[in-house]
């Protein structure tokens, strides 16, 4: 215990990565003499009903009750709650929630009373009556409460509530203090909430006060600015496992005629009376895409945030307890879902950042059984959600993100999220559990130099005649498609379709062509411009590779032929899908 504590207090407190980590953790875990160990494990069972801890809670709980500031980033539907609730239990006081959204306050609050522990909230819906009762608990001796849960923004605005956490403070019931969603406090994070900037003077306020961090997804840089964001001077950081080993991942290519109806055939043959989630962009999208569904017999509704709150409920309701089938939702739901069974979510367009990814297919397989997650990556999606987040500030660099994930075809799925959340991967742990290692080398390396100059000229004429082109005129302007003033001046290409947009979608990922928008007053554009790496298109030496899966389109066929054709006319036609790999 010595060491253990020893470890708490010395050094280089923000531990990150399993591997050191696991070491406290064990450490920790191995320590079942702290004063407070037989109350917690007495209050696991017998309140939370649970016969053990999962990996990191026993640690977690440790930490905080021995006063350490602390980030806990947990892998969704893990139980991160309990790594506050159980400590409030066995602490003088109450300790005091942040979360960011009233609705999942009120799951929460639900659930704890269904337990029989006292929670309360102060929110912009309490009435007068209820906060003068919660302000009042606030200093009762007796602690009628054990959890507080508020809005960032009550503590920004109530001086009152300030008041009344400084009055606990001086009298030791001020017991811990949890920021749920932490990542809310970055810019840099998936979430950004103004209000959460503001939580900063809770540890200047109360700095004997332990802190908990808690998130599903943060990068260490992250991390690092909330914890400047909340002014916590050493925190700990216990980082689960990212891995969900239970969770199958695959890309499909959109074509967006039969997308809805692929979608309705995988549900009704490989998910049959299985529930899941059926992401998508829009809300006219998720009643569309409901209707459709509907339309081939499957049980879906839709959800999205302009629905009634009681509709909403409703929808929630009828899925977890398999009235429907599938929500057909956007990004509105999400915080506070918590079903266990879920066995697939499917993207019907792609998440605007792997973090997001990340959480929206986290919400299957909570219960460890094995569940797909599948995202049809569309072109056209691509440019929706770049207009989307135009505004924010490293929208377009996580989109990219995002799409480079998709367009992936050699690397293990696992891997590229691994490297995006600052992970020791080894790639064998996939388990094929993902279709690129399920798949193996099943792509081809192709030279796209020439294709890449050919698409570069065509915008490059477009700006010198003073237009502007979207990536889809591009597309079909390259494939002779177009107005025929282009169509005398350009290189008509011979390629797939989908192979013209892979082509495409590789230039603007490695900056050959970035992204022009144009403002209306109704709505946003997106336009291909030059890159900063185009002009290296002019030098005769410069080469471009790209790879591409061998089954992803009618086009594999096309570049076997074409292949053979490059091997007859070589000399005509240098670098025409040179394949110089896994042929
Ligand atoms: N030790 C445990 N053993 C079994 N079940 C547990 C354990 N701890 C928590 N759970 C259950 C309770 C919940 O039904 C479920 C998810 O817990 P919860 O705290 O809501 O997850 P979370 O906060 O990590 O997810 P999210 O990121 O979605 O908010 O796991």
């Amino acid at each position: 215990r010595n060491l253990v504590l020893h470890h708490f207090t010395s050094g280089s407190s923000a531990v990150n990565g399993y591997n050191e980590v696991s070491v406290i953790f064990m450490l920790v875990a191995l320590s079942p003499d702290f004063s407070w160990s037989k109350e917690v494990q007495a209050k696991l069972c017998n309140v939370f009903q649970l016969s053990k801890f999962r990996p990191l809670q026993r640690a977690a709980i440790n930490l905080s009750m021995s006063g350490k500031d602390l980030f806990l980033v947990m892998p969704t539907g893990r139980g991160k709650s309990l790594c506050y609730q159980l400590p409030a239990l066995c602490s003088k006081g109450f300790t005091l929630v942040i979360a960011p959204l009233v609705s999942l306050m009120e799951d929460q609050l639900m659930y704890l009373k269904s337990i029989n522990v006292p929670a309360v909230t102060v929110n912009a819906s309490s009435t007068k009556e209820d906060s003068k009762q919660v302000l009042a608990g606030m200093t009762d001796k007796n602690s009628p409460f054990k959890l507080l849960y508020v809005t960032p923004e009550k503590i920004a605005k109530s001086k009152l509530l300030m008041s009344k956490l400084e009055k606990a403070y001086n009298m030791g019931l001020l017991a811990c203090i949890a920021v749920d969603e932490v990542h809310c406090c970055s810019q840099w994070g998936h979430d950004f909430r103004p209000d959460y900037k503001l939580l900063g003077i809770l540890k200047r306020q109360f700095p004997k006060v332990p802190l908990v961090g808690l998130t599903a997804t943060a990068t260490s840089n992250v991390l690092k600015d909330c914890q400047k964001i909340l002014c916590v001077q050493e925190p700990i950081t216990l980082t689960a496992p990212f891995n969900r080993p239970n969770l199958y991942y695959e890309i499909r290519f959109k074509h967006n005629e039969d997308c809805t109806h692929q979608i309705a055939e995988l549900i009704r043959e490989r998910y049959k009376n299985q529930s899941g989630i059926v992401y998508v962009f829009s809300q006219k999208d998720a009643e569309v895409v409901a209707t459709d569904l509907q339309k081939r017999n499957i049980l879906a509704q839709p959800y999205h945030a302009s629905m009634e709150p009681s509709d909403k409920s409703l929808v929630h309701q009828r899925w977890s307890s398999k009235k429907i089938q599938v929500v057909v939702a956007t990004v509105a739901f999400g915080m506070g879902i918590d079903k266990a069974d879920v066995r697939f979510v499917i993207h019907h367009t792609i998440s605007k950042s792997i973090e997001n990814y990340y959480q929206e297919s986290g919400r299957a397989g909570r219960d460890d059984g094995s569940a797909d997650c599948i995202v049809f990556f569309g072109f056209a999606d691509i440019f929706r959600i770049s207009t989307m987040v135009v505004m924010e500030n490293t929208g377009q660099q996580k989109l990219k993100n995002m799409v480079a994930y998709c367009q992936n075809v050699d690397r293990c799925r696992r891997a590229m999220m691994a490297i995006h959340f600052d992970e020791v991967w080894n790639d064998d742990e996939c388990n094929q559990m993902c279709d690129v290692c399920r798949h193996g080398n099943d792509y081809i390396t192709m030279d796209i130099t020439k294709h890449a100059r050919d698409v570069v000229a065509i915008v490059e004429m477009a700006s010198s005649m003073d237009e502007k082109l979207t990536p889809l005129k591009v597309c079909d302007a390259w494939m002779g498609k177009g107005p025929a003033k282009y169509r005398k001046t350009i290189k008509v290409t011979s390629l797939s379709r989908v192979e013209v947009e892979s082509i495409i979608i590789h230039l603007l990922l490695h900056g050959y062509f970035s992204e022009d928008f144009s403002f209306t007053p109704y709505t946003t554009h997106f336009y291909l411009k030059l890159g900063r790496k185009a002009a290296l298109l002019k030098n005769g030496n410069h080469s471009i590779t790209m790879k591409m899966r061998r089954g992803m389109s009618h086009a594999t066929v096309r570049v076997h032929k074409f292949s053979r054709r490059f091997h007859i006319s070589c000399a005509s036609a240098p670098g025409f899908f040179n394949d110089s790999s896994k042929f």
